[in-house]
């Protein structure tokens, strides 16, 4: 399988769509904490600047049924949300590679909310081996293949570097990890069961260096 960005491509959904669903989740959280009970689309359309069609057609994908001049009951539509992208039930992951963005995404409280928990920490590095980091005791990377299969991890985290993320990768999948979300920049090779999702700060800051730099040049030229 090819460890192209974006190329675990939903069955029911499209990757821009599943995109979105976080977006509609946080927004409808904080519609409940504030004590609405109902949402409509046009209403999510607004808040969010999307095409109100897109909402629509996102939120049908979901499952969820709205109520004529109501809209969406504000539970149900989250619940739909939720089970849509498997975050109802939490998913154990582990993390190989607790240097400084190993540690940052160790110390994320957030991803508990997006249905993922992380249960253990691996490393090399004979002065990290061993330590605590937010709460989690660090294991050798040799421990991991086995602990997954044991504990029935089904989701890795590679924050290695590069020139080991080859052969981090194919611990996991030796313990029977079946998604690695891959945070180096390494093409990786691992059978087409197991789904790769990379992911790269260097692509969304090219957007953003590309906008701000179009929006010079139209200045100098305006
Ligand atoms: N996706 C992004 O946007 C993004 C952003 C920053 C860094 N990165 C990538 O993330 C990775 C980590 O970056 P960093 O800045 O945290 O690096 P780092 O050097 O701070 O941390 C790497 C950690 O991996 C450990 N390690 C080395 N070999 C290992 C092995 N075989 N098994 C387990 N652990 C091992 C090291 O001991 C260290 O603790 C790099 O590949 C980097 O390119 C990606």
């Amino acid at each position: 399988m090819s460890d192209q960005p974006d190329a675990m491509a939903c069955k029911t959904a499209g990757v821009p769509t599943l995109k979105r669903l976080p977006l509609y989740l946080r927004l409808l959280r904080r519609m409940r904490e504030e004590g609405a009970e109902y949402a409509s689309g046009a209403v999510l359309a607004r808040e969010l600047e999307l095409d109100p069609i897109v909402v629509r057609k996102d939120l049908a994908i979901t499952g969820a049924r709205g109520k004529p001049r109501l809209g969406f009951p504000l539970h149900e539509l989250i619940e739909s949300v939720e089970e849509f992208l498997g975050w109802s039930n939490t998913t154990d992951a582990f993390l190989a590679g607790t240097g400084s963005l190993g540690q940052a995404l160790l110390g994320y409280r957030g991803f508990e909310q997006h249905g993922l928990r992380i249960t253990a920490a691996f490393d090399v590095d004979s002065g990290t081996v061993g330590r605590r980091i937010y709460g989690k005791t660090v294991l050798h990377i040799d421990r991991l293949a086995d602990l997954a299969r044991r504990m029935h991890v089904r989701l890795g985290i590679l924050t290695v570097p590069a020139a080991v993320a080859q052969e981090v990768a194919d611990a996991m999948v030796a313990g029977g990890i079946r998604g690695i979300w891959n945070f180096t920049p390494t093409r990786l090779h691992v059978p087409e069961e197991v789904i790769l999702q990379r992911e790269d700060l260097a692509s969304t800051l090219a957007v953003l260096s590309h906008k701000l730099h179009l929006q010079g040049a139209l200045n100098k030229s305006g």
